[in-house]
């Protein structure tokens, strides 16, 4: 049993290795297991001088863990460029030396002239393996391929595609459930990375992944798979919560969502979605197996138009950051929680730093405050709609002037244009709010205002979370200001996404220590 009862599935976690002398791959194998991998699988083609004898007894004398035989000849992407039949003999070598798992290509398997016994009595298991490049096939010609890989009396098949668009993976999540032989089916790529990820819940054998500095596009972590993602407790009824944004990789959501989830005993997992086209995206993920998402750049005000109902704040804010597919109609329901979270974080260190404004406890410390924003997209609308609720006047920098004035307009705020920031001098005691990318990871030394005007600043805000402390943070505390990291703004978003996705009471203290400890 699992965590709130979850029954863990049997899927396991496999390494492919590519090193290039027998030494190198025993030592990966050991390196494999040590973080966490189920098997390995041994890419023979990537040794340099193999000697299939020598070589393929040390390997399998010495593995620490089950291991899969691939030997990948150019024709199907491989490295091998020899003669084919000393290519099989060796596979067969592998088998008779007690491989667990031995890879033959469709193209092998299918030809009895020329294949080297299959069915073979052995207790190594054979794999059916075939990579179709180029765009996704259609889920007919996908089905095809599977019942042509499964008539080869194959114990596990293995189809590998490439993802030219999030959307293609549908089709291999499509196919996996209807296999009547175990399958691993995955697409590779930076847009493939789900496949890894989402196969336990329509179930796949097993999923790959890479070992600490030894990324692999597509491929998750050993230690993501092993503390965030935990594969091993997806089961069919598991909802699927994504983060919709371009670029993703650098998003936290996933290593403080999952935890969370399973903190609360909530059968979910959080992933990140790497979406080129939303239209298209909306579309093909309508299931309602895909039951929220979060939005990030630079898709929080295009979203709107995808999203059946809108709450009223995320509506006159003109920007969502959350959805959930309502389950009564599978309606999109969109939201913004960045608003109150940056609002109620500045807020909150203003309130604990003591101040004029603190008359009644009721009043918000900004009221009667000018708040200087800087950019106009979907992180600065939250801002400017949440500090004008609080009663602050707000002036508002971009470098789109347009974009600029029209947020103005809709808070009753000034807008200025983007080179007049660095003479800009505001009243005394003014917020300063960040809300562009400048400063984040990873261009780090940049600072979106002029250095000299920090000091007149009460509170400098950025909603830049990685670094925790960007260089404006660090700057503005030099000049003496509050300052507030958008890694706390990140922190309550989410646990206001948290609240929105399973419709129970964020785990708030422990969200927190995981925030803060990934962030030290
Ligand atoms: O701004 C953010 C951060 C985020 O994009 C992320 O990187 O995880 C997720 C969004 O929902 C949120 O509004």
């Amino acid at each position: 049993m699992g965590y709130g009862g979850i029954v863990r599935n049997s899927t396991m976690i496999c390494v492919p290795l590519m090193g290039q002398s027998v030494e190198k791959m025993v030592s990966d194998m050991f390196q494999a297991k040590a973080q966490g991998a189920d098997l390995v699988e041994i890419r023979l083609d990537y040794i340099k001088n193999f000697q299939p004898r020598q070589d393929l007894e040390i390997l399998i004398r010495d593995k620490p863990l089950p291991v899969i035989i691939v030997y990948r000849p150019k024709w199907e992407g491989g490295q091998y460029e020899g003669d084919e039949t000393r290519r099989l003999d060796a596979l067969c070598l592998a088998r008779e030396l007690g491989a667990d798992y031995i890879d033959f290509e469709l193209k092998v398997a299918s030809d009895p002239k020329g294949f080297h016994n299959l069915n073979y009595h052995s207790n190594s298991k054979t794999v059916v393996s075939c990579h179709v490049g180029g765009m996704t096939p259609s889920k007919e010609d996908l089905s095809h391929l599977v019942a042509r890989m499964q008539s080869t009396g194959a114990n596990i098949i293995k189809l590998v595609t490439d993802a030219v668009d999030i959307t293609d993976l549908e089709r291999i999540f499509h196919l996996l459930p209807h296999c009547q032989v175990p399958i691993i089916a995955y697409s590779t790529g930076d847009r493939g990375l789900i496949s890894q990820l989402l196969c336990p819940k329509f179930g796949g054998f097993l999923v790959y992944g890479c070992m600490e500095g030894n990324s692999i596009p597509g491929l998750p972590t050993l230690n993501s798979l092993r503390q965030a993602y935990k594969p091993e407790f997806l089961n069919a009824d598991t909802k699927i919560f994504g983060l919709i944004s371009n670029p993703v990789s650098h998003s936290k959501g996933p290593i403080l969502h999952n935890p969370a989830f399973r903190h609360v005993g909530y059968n979910g997992i959080y992933v990140p979605m790497l979406v080129d086209d939303l239209k298209e995206f909306f579309s093909v993920y309508s299931s309602p197996d895909f039951a929220g998402f979060s939005v990030g750049i630079p898709y929080k005000e295009a979203i709107t138009g995808y999203c059946d109902e809108i709450n009223p704040l995320a509506q006159s804010i003109g920007a969502v950051n959350t959805i959930i597919r309502r389950p009564s109609d599978g309606k999109l329901i969109g939201y913004n929680t960045d608003c109150e979270a940056s609002i109620t974080a500045i807020e909150d260190a203003l309130k604990a730093r003591g101040g004029p404004n603190q008359e009644s406890p009721l009043t918000s410390p900004l009221t009667g405050k000018l708040f200087v924003l800087v950019g106009a997209g979907g992180a600065g609308r939250a801002l400017a709609f949440g500090a004008k609720s609080r009663g602050a006047r707000v002036v508002i920098f971009d470098i789109d002037y347009e974009r600029a004035k029209s947020l103005a307009h809709s808070v009753s705020g000034e807008a200025h244009r983007y080179e007049e920031i660095s003479n800009f001098r505001p009243e005394k005691g003014a917020i300063l709010a960040n809300a562009t990318p400048v400063g984040m990871h990873p261009n780090t030394d940049r600072i979106p205002v002029a250095e000299v005007t920090l000091g007149d600043y009460q509170l400098v805000f950025d909603s830049v979370y990685t670094p925790r402390k960007t260089r404006l943070l660090k700057e503005a505390e030099v000049a003496g200001a509050i300052v507030v990291s958008g890694v706390e703004m990140f922190l309550r978003q989410a646990i206001g996404q948290f609240n929105l996705f399973t419709g129970e009471e964020a785990p708030e203290e422990f969200m927190r220590e995981i925030i803060w400890e990934t962030f030290l």
